[in-house]
């Protein structure tokens, strides 16, 4: 019988891991032949990597890369070394995972900067490294670590591990005819996990008590740990619609012993109410909570709020851990301990900054997420986008047809791994603001693009328009403004219509309600006194503020915006149901 050609093992791993030096002695010990998808590049342009980047650019290296290892994947059989970043390449990843699902080997050599620095050189054959290497490999690491960690079947801490003993443990781990699970082995060899989904994504946020948002799928298990071994009673906080995640979230905490409780909250903005706030403290009251207790939220970013406004005001605070279940909650409210509820005057007129013992960002709830729920949650990333991290709007760009399409529980693996991406993008770029800027004394304000206009609209709409929505046309509305202030360009502002259109993001608004919009704009966080403020963009991931702008001015944004109709695009329930 003939076996199927294909690679022994493929690795994967950034600069200085040792993918050639172990993937040689593995192939001795295999007795099969070694291949390096770098070199192969260099053979089919008949130049050193250095010069393709110089020549004709990184896009033309990895159309030459990807091509690389697609031919290396049909023919070669055996151990395998990719580039650094090949791993990044949508093509690569499908046909890494397609190697996968037959059985195939992709071990992430892991390592840390201390230990890859000696390894690598840090010379000048690196051409993603020039400049300051140390700093740009930690930065490529960071950025890469999730797709490797996505893509392997197997990772090994190669850290103070000789090249052969990496090898031996891949040998006995992996290679052995095992299936295909994912396997994560320490320095020793112990085997830490065997299971299908990847290791959870860890950010921290940073701050007076520091905490984690844990990013990945199945998740319950860690509820516990972000908890802390002093809690005795837990409130689950949900609304009604997450009924039985919530209530099995509860029941599982009792198995674990805690005391749990649950209360079930009216639905979207209808909680975020001093009355629900109110009857909360009354189940707290009754159910005796003390300071060693603590609040879990399970649900949107209502709940987010209103739960973390419970935990920061029964008697002066007690802990909350956030399981966020809408994509808007993770990529934003769920992370940074603003927490608020609404009055008659406005939209989170009342609040606390009171940052979660964690955050649990369990990917799978958003399996049953309406389709414009979803929706909705990517205008928060797709601000993300715009204030800091252009590499989120690069991916909306290419994929808003899937997004925008929400099949939930049926996407497909990439739109899996898109949206993974995205939150983890938008979580990182959260965590490092308001790991700087708690209390919004500054840097804080740009997380509020869009929102100043955005709130009003949620106002003068009574919280009949999803957050997401109000907050898309916000960010038109900002862009305009910044444009007429001669600080943005055109193309920037068409870039934040055809982004917004392209998800089915309302990009327009009523041309009626000036009066009423500039009264709410008035009682704004970042107002003083009579100063109206406005958090806008001098270009892509450049924002600045724009102080008391000229009446005439925000008139003329408005009607930059209220020129198309005033429904909101095709297909958008605008109004909640
Ligand atoms: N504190 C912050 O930093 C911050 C940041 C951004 C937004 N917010 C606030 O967040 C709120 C908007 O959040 P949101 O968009 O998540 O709204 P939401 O909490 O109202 O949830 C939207 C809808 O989705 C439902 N839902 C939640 N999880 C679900 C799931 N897994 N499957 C099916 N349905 C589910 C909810 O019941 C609700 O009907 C606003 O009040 C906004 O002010 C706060
Ligand atoms: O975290 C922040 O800071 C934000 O501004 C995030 C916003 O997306 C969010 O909607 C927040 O609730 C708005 O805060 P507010 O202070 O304007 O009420």
């Amino acid at each position: 019988m003939t076996r199927p050609r294909r690679p022994v093992a493929v690795l994967i791993g950034p600069p200085g891991s040792g993918k050639t030096t172990v993937g040689r002695i593995l192939a001795d010990a295999f007795d099969v032949a070694f291949r390096d998808t770098d070199e192969d590049v260099e053979q089919v342009a008949g130049k050193p990597i250095t010069e393709i980047f110089v020549d004709d650019g990184e896009p033309a290296f990895r159309a030459l890369e990807r091509a690389a290892v697609a031919t290396a994947l049909r023919e070669h059989d055996g151990v395998l070394a990719l580039g650094g970043g090949a791993v990044l390449d949508e093509v690569t990843q499908t046909a890494l995972a397609q190697y996968a699902s037959t059985g195939g080997a992709i071990v992430f050599l892991d390592v840390s900067l201390s230990h890859a620095a000696p390894r690598v050189g840090f010379n000048q054959s690196r051409p993603l490294l020039l400049g300051n290497p140390r700093a740009r490999w930690a930065s490529l690491m960071e950025a890469r670590r999730p797709v490797y960690e996505r893509v392997a079947t197997l990772q090994v801490l190669t850290d103070g591990l000789e090249p052969q003993a990496v090898a031996q443990q891949i040998g006995q781990h992996r290679l052995r005819g095992q299936p295909a699970d994912r396997t994560v082995v320490d320095r020793q060899g112990a085997a830490h996990m065997t299971s299908t989904p990847p290791a959870p994504t860890r950010v921290t946020v940073r701050g007076a008590a520091p905490y984690d948002v844990v990013i990945g799928r199945n998740l319950l298990g860690e509820l516990p740990g972000l908890l802390g071994d002093k809690v005795r009673r837990v409130l689950v906080m949900h609304p009604a619609s997450l009924a039985a995640t919530g209530e099995a979230i509860r029941a599982d905490l009792g198995e674990q012993g805690y005391e749990a409780f649950a209360v079930e909250l009216p639905d979207a903005e209808e909680q975020k109410t001093a009355q629900v706030a109110a009857f909360c403290w009354g189940v707290l009251g009754q159910a005796d909570f003390t300071r060693s207790d603590a609040i879990v939220s399970v649900g949107g970013g209502a709940t987010t709020d209103l739960a973390g406004f419970v935990a920061a005001t029964w008697l002066r605070g007690i802990k909350v851990v956030h399981v966020p279940t809408t994509l808007l909650a993770m990529v934003d409210a769920a992370v940074g301990g603003k927490t608020g509820i609404n009055t008659a005057e406005g939209k989170n007129l009342v609040g606390s900054f009171h940052p979660p013992a964690g955050v649990l960002c369990d990917l799978a709830t958003l399996e049953s997420l309406d389709r414009w729920d979803l929706v909705a949650g990517l205008a928060e990333v797709v601000k993300t986008g715009f204030i800091a991290d252009p590499r989120i709007l690069e991916l909306v760009e290419e994929h808003h047809a899937a997004l925008r399409e929400w099949k939930g529980a049926d996407a497909t693996p990439q739109t899996w791994a898109v949206l993974a991406e995205l939150v983890e993008r938008s979580v990182a770029v959260k965590a490092r603001v308001v790991g700087e800027d708690l209390t919004e004394q500054g840097l804080r304000e740009i997380l509020n693009y869009g929102h100043t206009f955005g709130h009003a609209i949620e106002l003068v709409e009574r919280y009949q328009w999803r957050h997401g929505a109000a907050v898309a046309v916000g960010m038109v509305f900002v862009a305009e403004l910044a444009r007429l202030a001669g600080k943005l360009d055109d193309d920037v502002v068409a870039r934040h219509r055809a982004i917004l259109d392209s998800l089915g993001l309302p990009t327009s608004y009523r041309g009626d309600r000036w009066e009423q919009l500039l009264a709410a704009m008035r009682r704004d966080k970042k107002s003083r006194g009579d100063l109206l403020r406005f958090v806008v963009l001098d270009d892509v991931a450049k924002p600045v503020r724009l102080e008391g702008p000229d009446p005439t001015l925000l008139a003329a944004a408005y009607a930059e915006v209220s020129k198309e109709p005033a429904t909101g695009n095709p297909g958008v329930p605008v109004q909640l149901g």
